[in-house]
Formats: structure tokens, sequence, C-alpha cells
């Protein structure tokens, strides 16, 4: 099992239960799996995954999405954006994918996630749970997504009004090898729901 912070409870036990994930999979009709958005502010992260959570609903698959703005609203609502933090923040997600995944649900995860070490991190937690994880460049140039600004935030982040800004005075650090690479500033929205929906099929996840 991936330790990624010192685990403080001793004497815990895991505990199995008697219906398996196969089991949630029949009931469902489709297996679980995390696609994790990452990319830039503004990128079309949650623009994409609302519009993927929409087409799949259609086909009658359950997901459920889970977005950075959303999570710091609830349980991370104790986190900000200093590395340290984005760390944590990505660990937590990462695990509460996990668990939807294992539930069964196509789980779609929209978070900068700037660093490439946090990502992989959840990807080995996928790994060693043996669930699927498809890790979903969301590529675009800052100079397109600070055009589109969606939220103001990196005028205010060149007003100096927010300190540590993804992609203005803060790293992103792109992925070297995503299972998916959705060029934002290049193909429609039409495109990239398309190109996502026939990557599941081609690997078994959804028919
Ligand atoms: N300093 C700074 N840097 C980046 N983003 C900032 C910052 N401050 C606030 N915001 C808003 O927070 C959203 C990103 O949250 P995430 O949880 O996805 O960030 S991270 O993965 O922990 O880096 C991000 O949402 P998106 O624009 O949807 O990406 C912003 O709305
Ligand atoms: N091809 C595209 N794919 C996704 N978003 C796009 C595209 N073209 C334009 N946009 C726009 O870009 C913005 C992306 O914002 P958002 O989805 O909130 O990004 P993020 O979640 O990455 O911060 C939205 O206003 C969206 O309408």
């Amino acid at each position: 099992m991936t330790e990624t912070v010192e685990r403080k409870a001793t004497n815990i036990h895991w505990h199995e239960g008697d219906v398996t994930r196969e089991d949630r999979a029949r009931m469902l009709g489709h297996k679980g799996v995390t696609l994790w958005f990452t990319g830039l502010s503004g990128s079309g992260k949650s623009t994409v995954a609302v519009a993927l959570e929409k087409a799949l609903a259609a086909r009658g698959i359950l997901s459920y999405r889970l977005d950075g703005d959303n999570i710091r609203h609830g349980i991370n609502s104790n986190l900000g954006f200093s590395a340290e933090d984005r760390t944590e923040n990505i660990r937590r997600v990462g695990e509460i994918s996990k668990l939807f995944a294992d539930s069964g649900v196509v789980v779609l995860s929209s978070f900068i996630s700037p660093y490439r070490e946090d990502r992989e991190i959840v990807r080995r937690m996928h790994d060693e749970g043996e669930l699927p994880y498809l890790e979903v460049f969301v590529d675009c140039s800052l100079e397109a997504a600070e055009s589109r600004d969606p939220k103001g935030l990196y005028k205010k982040a060149r007003a100096g009004e927010i300190r540590g800004f993804t992609g203005i005075d803060d790293p992103y650090e792109a992925p070297t090898a995503p299972e998916l690479h959705l060029h934002t500033d290049q193909m429609t929205l039409e495109e990239e729901v398309e190109m996502i929906l026939s990557n599941l099929q081609q690997r078994g996840i959804i028919s």
C-alpha cells in the first residue's frame, strides 16, 4: 500500500466485504475508473468534465465529478496553494477518487495538480489497487488560458492581487506520457468528449 504520509493510527486492520468490485461492475454495467484531468487554470478541465459527465449519463453510465474549486469548499477547505498544501490536496483527492472508482463509478477528477510527482503518487495508488487510471492532459497555451480568463483570476494574478498563481508565478509541470492529450486551443469540446469516449471504449471500460 502506498504510504504517502506518516500513518498515525496503529492496530488497524483491513476488513474485506462479501460484495466484490466485479459484483458492483455487474450491477452497474461498467467498470470504475479515474480520469484525472490536469492542466492550467482556464485550460478547460471543468468544461470537459461537465460535457463528458452529460455524455456518459446519456449512455446510462454513472460518473461523478470531483473539481478543485468545489472540493476546496468542503473537505479541503483547510488547504491553500503552497506547494505543501497542493500536494496534500492531491493526495486526499487521489484517495477519494480511488474510493469512488472502487465503488464502480467513472470518476472525473479535475485539478490543476501542477506537480508531476503528486500525480504519479495518485497513479501508483490506483495501480496498487488494480484500478484503471487515465491521465488526461488538458493542454492549452498560457496565452489562450489567460485570454479566456473565465474567473478573472489571471487578471488579478498579473495585478499582483493573487500570489503564487499557477502559470504566472507558480510552476506547472506538464505530463510527459498522458493517456490522453487534449489540445483545447485547437479542438472543439465535442471532439474532446468524443476522443475520451472512444478511448474508454477501446479499453473496454465502457461499451
Ligand atoms: N494561486 C492559485 N493557483 C491556482 N489556482 C488558484 C489559485 N488561487 C485560487 N485558485 C483557484 O483554485 C482552483 C485550483 O484548485 P486545485 O485544487 O485544482 O489546485 S491544485 O491542484 O491544488 O494546484 C483554480 O480553479 P481552475 O481555474 O478551475 O483550475 C482557481 O479557481
Ligand atoms: N475546446 C475547448 N474545450 C474546453 N473549454 C473551452 C474550449 N474552447 C473554449 N473553452 C472555454 O475555456 C474555458 C475553460 O474554463 P474551465 O473549464 O473553467 O477551465 P479549468 O477548469 O481548467 O479552470 C471555458 O470558458 C470554456 O468555455
